[in-house]
């Protein structure tokens, strides 16, 4: 995932492995996750992820990523099909305890790998996400990564879209910022190609609008052209929405691919042929497009930086499951220890780390039904009007810092609050976050003498603003009921957006992702309401307590 910010490292032990080791996670711009354990994966969750395993294309993957690695890899999984996409399967009995994996890190590839001939082209300011982007290699579902303008319309009530926006255009900086470079060193190849004549004649579609056809174009790479006309002619032809421009850096994009054929079994000189080939042209442009999401969707924070762990990344998500991929570094590999025993031909999941609905769509494009670690994003302004507007800001600046974890996050800033389902409404157990009734308890004071006492309390206590009850119980109460009201706003707001999309459902789309999208639009939202739900509960509870 794209992530300009943090990787969290977590130190993880599991009762059966004696060393130190570290826990690791596929890269996320949301993650925020501790790392206690969780329950294990449910029978009944285990029958709906469970998939038959069908033989695949990818069987020789593993004999010959071990053969590369120099050791055996995994002695109890294969790969398959599951409704996830592709998947790893119990290929015999597996215990509680047992270590199903382990890749060694000489095989997997981090940003260090790409080749300097490459990196002299990739600028630096290009994030260390999008420098392992060029070095991605499969990634199916390509042209379908991000929203459309329609579909995001179905989240805008979420902060996800914005983070969507944000993460849009931070992917088209860092694919700008490596074009240039690359179509120069594309040209001077192609000018040489054409100084010896090895020009190969085929046909493309420039656009779908003319439906002309390019005739003669020159490539330097004609032999392999020719291989690839042969092999896909039919595909070859319905690849009318790809401009020549696009397609000519689809194909030279191979040069880039040459740093990570060690992932690609038997097209180790022609990884671009195996993308083109087994996924199709559009998929490869699109590559190009959704390039930072793709990985990041693969890319696991270790010790190391962002890293591609061959064969790891073919396990999906469960995020109740308790097994996760961890780091060795004495031993150099990274390992996964089953959380739960599994019989032969079931689908192993592992947890990719605590992330909520938000996360999973916006890193990993999917989403869960139930997710326990949904949460929502809350924004408390202080308003224009307050008559004591620029002493509360000054006071919210001063007392509200977001931790450093959360300050590397850009959605964090002083006067957002993340909030998780309550669960205990009637008021046993952890409520709504401290700080967040805390800048409540600041919004609403109405004189200078209240917010001076409270900056005096803060003294006197653990430096901490408004952390305790006022003493006026009925501006406590207030100052909470401030909360409620804004609370149900939003709980009307994802209400109508779920409503709306119970009633597009209805009708038809000829696009078949639409359905999906809604199904994850609606996962969201649902979990973003049962937790706006909780909170406000627990708010009418509190203020009548205290009355
Ligand atoms: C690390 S890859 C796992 C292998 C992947 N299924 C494949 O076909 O290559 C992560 C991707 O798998 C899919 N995935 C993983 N867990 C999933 C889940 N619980 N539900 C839906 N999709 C999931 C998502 O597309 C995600 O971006």
């Amino acid at each position: 995932m794209p992530f300009r910010a943090r990787t969290a490292i977590f130190r993880w032990s599991l009762h059966t492995v004696p060393y130190r080791i570290h826990h690791h996670q596929p890269h996320s711009i949301h993650s925020s996750s501790s790392s206690i354990p969780h329950k294990f994966t449910s029978l009944a969750q285990t029958q709906v992820y469970g998939e038959s395993v069908e033989t695949s294309d990818d069987d020789g993957f593993l004999s010959w990523l071990e053969r590369k690695a120099g050791c055996r890899i995994s002695s109890s999984l294969s790969i398959g099909k599951s409704s996830y996409g592709r998947s790893l399967f119990a290929s015999k009995a597996i215990k509680t305890g047992d270590c199903i994996l382990k890749v060694p890190y000489r095989v997997q590839i981090t940003a260090d790998n790409l080749p300097a001939k490459i990196k002299s082209l990739i600028s630096e300011e290009v994030a260390n996400v999008a420098k392992l982007a060029v070095l991605l290699l499969i990634e199916r579902k390509l042209g379908q990564i991000f929203w459309n303008e329609s579909e995001l319309e179905m989240i805008h009530r979420s902060s996800v879209y914005w983070e969507t926006i944000n993460q849009k255009s931070q992917i088209e900086r860092d694919f700008l910022a490596i074009r240039p470079n690359h179509q120069e060193f594309f040209q001077s190849k192609l000018k040489k190609c054409i100084a010896v004549q090895t020009a190969i004649e085929y046909r493309v579609y420039q656009d779908t609008m003319s439906s002309q056809y390019i005739d003669k174009i020159e490539i330097t790479r004609w032999e392999d052209m020719r291989y690839f006309v042969q092999e896909r002619k039919e595909k070859f032809q319905s690849f009318g929405d790809i401009t020549y421009k696009d397609f000519m850096y689809a194909c030279t994009l191979g040069y880039l691919y040459d740093g990570v054929s060690l992932l690609i079994p038997n097209f180790e000189r022609k990884p671009h042929y195996y993308i083109l080939c087994k996924y199709g042209l559009s998929s490869l442009v699109s590559l190009l497009t959704s390039i930072s999401l793709s990985v990041g969707s693969r890319a696991w924070g270790s010790t190391n930086g962002l890293s591609l762990i061959p064969f790891a990344d073919f396990v999906n998500h469960d995020g109740n499951s308790e097994a996760i991929v961890m780091s060795d570094d004495d031993k150099q590999l990274s390992e996964v220890i089953s959380d739960r025993d599994y019989a032969p031909g079931e689908q192993v999941l592992i947890r990719y780390g605590k992330f909520s609905n938000a996360t999973l769509m916006l890193d990993f494009g999917f989403t869960v039904p139930y997710n326990i670690y949904d949460q929502v994003q809350i924004q408390l302004d202080i308003p224009k009007h307050d008559p004591l507007h620029k002493m509360k800001l000054e006071l919210m600046q001063q007392y509200f810092v977001p931790s450093r974890k959360n300050a590397e996050n850009l959605k964090h800033s002083w006067n957002i609050f993340t909030i998780k389902e309550v669960k205990w409404p009637k008021g046993k157990g952890k409520g709504l976050p401290q700080s967040l009734r805390a800048f409540a308890r600041v919004l609403s004071c109405t004189n200078r003498q209240e917010l001076d006492d409270l900056v005096v309390e803060a003294a006197q206590t653990d430096g901490r603003l408004g952390r305790r009850p006022l003493p006026d119980v009925n501006k406590e109460i207030q100052a909470h009921l401030m909360l409620s009201s804004l609370i149900g706003q939003l709980i009307e707001e994802r209400s109508a957006a779920i409503m709306s999309l119970e009633e597009s459902s209805n009708s038809s789309s000829f696009c078949v992702r639409v359905p999906v999208r809604r199904f994850m639009a609606r996962d969201l939202l649902c979990g973003e309401l049962r937790i706006l739900n909780s909170a406000f509960t627990w708010l009418e509870n509190y203020c009548l307590s205290s009355t």
